[in-house]
């Protein structure tokens, strides 16, 4: 049986709900062997995020080439980046070891309102890894910083969306969550505006949406799909992991990756 394996580049969440906890659990129920670089610990739960520990830089560069020169992955997927520094020993790193099939989620305020990501953290990001990566996922609010434009509707979306596939990327997902009608995704890729539709779900625990869909998007690519197959199963998987209707902690609470169980 042949095993794909995929990398997660980004930080801890204590409750398990985004971060490197929702990325691992999202390969593994996609089907692909997980590994992890730590950018940052944070102290956070379903009500918002209390402190940030990054990780030195160089320990970063550590955990990379640990993972590269090992098990190479076949897919990599980046969150939360907190600094500079931090962008640009990921930029070195992916660079020197050729990495593919890297998806980008520009993470930079978490739902509840905390900060991810320090001054100037989008502009390094653009220049260090946008060049590097083969899809972009921004939501609506971290498109409007990105690209300059204000995004009210679906066609400021593909307004936006047209600036962000000039900023270095192979491809672009601009996530609707943040919109207030229907979830409709855009992706944009090989000159071509495709929307990936998205009944809203009224489910207010949404804790790690964003890192979920990415990572299911990286292991997809992990497994062999083109960009389209690998998006619309993505976005397949978040929707169920929604429906499900988990109910943990105090605020908006993570989703339930167990759901596939429930049909066991
Ligand atoms: N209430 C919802 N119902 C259905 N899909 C949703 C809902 N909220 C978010 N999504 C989907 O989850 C994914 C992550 O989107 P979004 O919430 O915009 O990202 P982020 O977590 O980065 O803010 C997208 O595919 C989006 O359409
Ligand atoms: C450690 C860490 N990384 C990322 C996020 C943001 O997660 P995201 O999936 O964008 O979802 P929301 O929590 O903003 O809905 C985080 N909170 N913590």
């Amino acid at each position: 049986m042949s095993v794909h394996a995929a990398l997660t580049i980004a930080g801890s969440d204590s409750s398990g709900g985004a971060g490197i906890q929702a990325d691992i659990k999202t390969m593994i129920t996609n089907g692909v062997y997980a590994m992890s670089a730590i950018t940052a610990l944070t102290a956070q739960n379903t009500t918002g995020v209390r402190s940030v520990m990054e990780v030195p830089p160089e320990f970063l560069g550590d955990q990379l080439d640990a993972v590269f020169e090992d098990i190479y992955p076949e897919a990599v997927k980046i969150g939360m980046v907190s600094s500079k520094e931090l962008i640009q020993v990921i930029g070195e790193k992916l660079r020197f070891y050729q990495a593919k099939n890297v998806v980008v989620d520009p993470v930079m305020v978490a739902s509840s309102g905390s900060s991810l990501m320090k001054n100037n953290g989008a502009e390094m990001m653009i220049k260090e890894l946008f060049p590097l990566a083969s899809l972009i996922t921004p939501n609506i609010p971290e498109a409007e910083i990105l690209s300059g434009c204000e995004i009210k509707n679906k066609q400021d979306m593909e307004a936006a969306a047209e600036k962000l596939s000039d900023l270095g990327a192979e491809a672009v997902l601009l996530k609707g969550g943040h919109s207030i009608s229907d979830a409709d995704d855009l992706l944009c890729v090989e000159g071509q505006k495709i929307w990936i539709r998205g009944r809203r779900i009224h489910n207010p625990n949404t804790h790690g949406t964003g890192c979920t869909l990415s990572s299911a998007i990286a292991s997809n690519l992990a497994k062999g799909m083109e960009m389209e197959e690998a998006v619309r199963k993505a976005k397949e998987y978040i929707s169920k992991a929604l429906e499900a209707g988990l109910d943990l902690g105090k605020g908006s609470g993570p989703l339930d990756h167990a759901f596939y169980m429930a049909n066991l």
